[in-house]
């Protein structure tokens, strides 16, 4: 079983070396090589990390579908259109979507995406706790493979530093990794606006149970949202300023210019589940909040006295 990574941001570009580390070949395709081919190196998105020799850069897509296994490293809001665009090539084949979040449009997750736009292809979906950087740097790293009938596909992306755990549950797993960036961006604006660390750990764990309620009310299996794809994610993501979400939020609460350029998933994703549990009345305070200071309804400061002072109820 051969791999391709079909995305060359930071994400895509350290799976790829990972894997190509084992010796085997793989395929990283970008949208736009620069000068990666020559550089062995994606200066742009993750300096520091020379490619290994059986690491093959292209900017040609109908050569890096030649692989049997695909991996899905495009940002979730670009997902459904390069689908759609290259479904000749993608479809048939295992599809793994490394990426995290709802689509904006439709308020479908990945593997629904996959199989909408491909559907003779076998989505599966990889998650969990990784930066990309530590995935690059060879630090050891443990993630969800949520797939139907996955021991082969779990094999061929396991490497040195990768340990991909098997999960059948491919909604409880991409929503996991979708609603964390979500939770982290309030984790975020929360230290930032010099709230403090019971506040933020309030933010996390009461986090947590939106994750859960929205997960339970799509079908996931709630042992799901325990797991690296779900809690581990959430640890990782609302405690690091390595995260792009949660540094997004510390800018936010701070007052400080927000980065631009980067890939910060929780902003779309969370209009995505806001304005999905509102069609079905499901109660999802912290997306909300963050969705109304992004929107500029309100400062961090109101968004969190709205919070406290919701009606009191059980835990
Ligand atoms: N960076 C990280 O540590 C991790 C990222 N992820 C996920 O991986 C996904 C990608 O993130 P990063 O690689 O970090 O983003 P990035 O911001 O480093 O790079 C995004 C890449 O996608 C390319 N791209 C955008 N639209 C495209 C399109 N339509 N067709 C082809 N290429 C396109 C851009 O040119 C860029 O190279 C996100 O969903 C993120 O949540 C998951 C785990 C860790
Ligand atoms: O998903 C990630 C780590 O598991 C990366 O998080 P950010 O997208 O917030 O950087």
């Amino acid at each position: 079983m051969t791999v391709s990574v079909l995305g060359a941001g930071a994400f895509g570009t350290a799976l790829a070396i990972s894997l190509a580390r084992t010796g085997r070949p793989v395929t990283l395709w970008a949208r736009d090589l620069a000068d990666m081919d020559v550089a062995r190196e994606n200066t742009r998105r993750l300096p520091g990390f020379t490619f290994p020799e059986t690491l093959a850069v292209t900017g040609d897509l109908s050569d890096a579908a030649q692989s049997s296994i695909l991996l899905l490293t495009v940002p979730m809001q670009s997902l459904a259109r390069f689908l759609t665009q290259h479904t000749k090539f993608l479809d048939g084949k295992t599809l793994v979507a490394c990426c995290k979040g709802i689509d904006l449009t439709t308020g479908l997750g990945p593997a629904e995406i996959i199989r909408r736009a491909c559907p003779a292809a076998t989505p599966a979906i990889l998650s969990g706790p990784s930066f990309a950087v530590d995935i690059a740097a060879g630090l050891p790293t443990a993630l969800t493979l949520a797939v139907d009938d996955g021991h082969a596909l779990q094999t061929a992306l396991s490497t040195p530093n990768i340990r991909p755990y098997r999960s059948a549950d491919l909604v409880g797993v991409e929503i996991g990794g979708a609603l964390k960036n979500v939770v982290a961006i309030a984790c975020g604006m929360t230290i930032g606006a010099g709230l403090g660390e019971s506040a933020h750990a309030a933010l996390m764990t009461r986090g947590f149970a939106e994750m859960q309620r929205f997960a339970l009310s799509r079908g996931a299996r709630p042992e799901t949202l325990s797991g690296l794809s779900g809690f581990g994610d959430l640890a990782l993501t609302c405690s690091s300023d390595k995260s792009r979400n949660y540094a997004f939020g510390l800018a936010l609460g701070r007052g400080e210019p927000l980065p631009e350029g980067t890939t910060i998933e929780g902003k779309a994703t969370a209009k995505a589940v806001s304005n999905l549990a509102k069609k079905i009345g499901l109660d999802m305070p912290i997306a909300d909040m963050v969705v109304a200071v992004l929107e500029n309804h309100l400062t961090v400061n109101e968004a969190a006295d709205m919070l406290l002072t919701r009606p009191l109820k059980e835990e």
